[in-house]
């Protein structure tokens, strides 16, 4: 049985809601075998942030060369990147190793507020890492500042979408989660030619700690197994409703979302996603 394997670039959330923690566990869920470059450590719950350690760049390296010499990944998605420096050797890496089904998550601020990437490195992440990606899946203000517009109507989200594409990703997903104005939430693909809009139903809820991670983190996990960006971005929305719908109530704060939710609902109805 071919074995297929993904690899994220991201932050440790140690109350395991987001970043290396939500990914890990959302790629077991796919069965999809997990790898880790870990470029910075938060101390973080369901109440917020607490504390944010970046790594040197040097040990980020060092993990990607250990991959990359001995186990190349299916595909790769990066989240919590922090600083320019991570991110252009983690884009040196990626070239290095001709790491081609690339997710960008394009993370900048926890839902809290508190910052995980340094202002500083927006530019890095246009210049180096947007040019490299195969799928981006910015939320709506980090679209804003990606491509310094104000994103209202779905022709500005369209018009945005069309820059981060002109800025070298070959597919674009602007997620929907943060407009507070729809009654459904609304995610555009766009490929360069189409724009496809996914819809689903808002649940309202305030566990949605590590949605945009795990959702990212879905994607990458589809594309490993050799699955086309559109049915893959379609099997990301599908876990990430599921996981929403049964969010987790615990700690004190925003619990995380439910990562058994979709596989057991799958079960449930008798099937093995993987079978399909
Ligand atoms: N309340 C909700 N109901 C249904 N789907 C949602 C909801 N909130 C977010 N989503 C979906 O979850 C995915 C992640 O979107 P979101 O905009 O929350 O990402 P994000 O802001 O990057 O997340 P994070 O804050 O974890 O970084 C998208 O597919 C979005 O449509
Ligand atoms: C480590 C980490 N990465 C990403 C996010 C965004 O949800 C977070 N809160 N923490």
């Amino acid at each position: 049985m071919k074995v297929f394997k993904a690899l994220t670039i991201a932050g440790s959330d140690s109350g395991g809601g987001a970043g290396i923690q939500a990914d890990l566990k959302t790629f077991q869920e796919l069965s999809v075998y997990g790898m880790s470059a870990i470029t910075a450590v938060t101390a973080q719950n369901t109440l917020g942030v607490q504390g944010v350690y970046p790594l040197d760049p040097e040990a980020v390296a060092g993990q990607l060369d250990a991959i990359g010499t001995d186990l190349p990944p299916d595909a790769v998605k990066t989240g919590m990147l922090f600083s320019g420096d991570i991110i252009r050797i983690v884009a040196e890496k990626v070239k290095q190793y001709e790491w081609s089904n690339l997710v960008v998550d394009p993370v900048m601020v926890a839902k809290g507020g508190s910052p995980l990437l340094q202002e500083e490195a927006v530019k890095s992440m246009t210049a180096h890492l947007l040019p490299l990606a195969l799928v981006t899946t910015p939320n709506l203000p980090e679209a804003e500042i990606l491509t310094g517009l104000h994103i209202q109507s779905l022709k500005e989200r369209e018009e945005a979408a069309r820059i981060l594409h002109a800025m070298g990703s070959r597919y674009v997903v602007l997620k929907g989660g943060h407009d507070p104005l729809t009654e459904n939430v609304v995610d555009l693909l766009y490929d360069g030619h189409e724009f496809i809009y996914l819809e689903s139903t808002r649940i309202k809820t305030r566990h949605t700690h590590g949605t945009g991670c795990t959702y990212s983190a879905a994607l990458a996990a589809e594309l490993a197994k050799g699955k086309s960006v559109t049915t893959a971005v379609e099997t990301a929305k599908a876990f990430i409703q599921a996981a929403i719908e049964d969010g987790l109530n615990i700690g004190g704060g925003h619990g995380p979302t439910n990562h058994f939710a979709y596989m057991n609902r799958l079960r449930r109805f008798g099937h093995d996603q993987n079978d399909q």
